[in-house]
């Protein structure tokens, strides 16, 4: 999972042309791998595994049992069913990388919605910057076309103003320019 998040990092640095960015992009974040474990609901109804949210992190490498519960939300407002399949993971981007890439990468809200009687596991590698990592976006990404949408941040004060005023545009209000 870590090989994978690695290329997919380059390759999104690469499709942005600004590949040498990639091994500070790399020395500079840390990653961290969580088994996730949701019970059924309790009755034969649907519930919430986990809440609608955006991952705050640089990228998650999600990987899903055979069980069925990942939604994302399309641009079109439709909560899209993630379907498990033997083999594949599904690389969510997280608000640092959307920040990062002067909004380029779109950071897609997700939940867990659990359904039928079996509980489900999953496994997520997040790719999180390292303590004291400033986020700011390569000039090679801002232009006229593109101005300059965050000003640089430090990750950990993002996080602890985000964990203090949950929101969904808490990065737009943080950083935003
Ligand atoms: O369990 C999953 O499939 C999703 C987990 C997730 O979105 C998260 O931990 O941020
Ligand atoms: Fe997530």
């Amino acid at each position: 999972m870590l090989e994978l998040e690695l290329i997919i990092r380059k390759m999104i640095l690469e499709s942005l042309g600004v590949e040498k960015y990639y091994n500070s992009h790399v020395e500079n974040s840390n990653t961290i791998l969580r088994v996730m474990k949701y019970e059924p609901p309790p009755s034969s109804a649907s519930a919430i595994g986990l809440l609608a949210h955006t991952d705050t992190n640089i990228i998650t490498i999600l990987c899903q049992d055979e069980v069925q519960g990942l939604e994302v939300l399309s641009k079109e407002g439709n909560w899209l069913q993630v379907a498990p399949s033997k083999g594949t993971f599904v690389a969510v981007v997280g608000q640092v990388l959307k920040a990062w890439s002067n909004g380029r990468l779109h950071a897609a809200k997700h939940r867990v919605v659990m359904r039928g009687d079996t509980e489900r596991y999953s496994c997520g590698l997040f790719s999180i910057p390292k303590d004291g990592v400033v986020i700011e976006t390569p000039s090679e990404l801002i232009d006229e076309e593109h101005p300059l949408l965050f000003r640089p941040f430090n990750y950990l004060d993002f996080l602890t103003y985000f964990h203090s005023n949950i929101s969904d545009n808490a990065l737009e209000i943080y950083a935003g320019v």
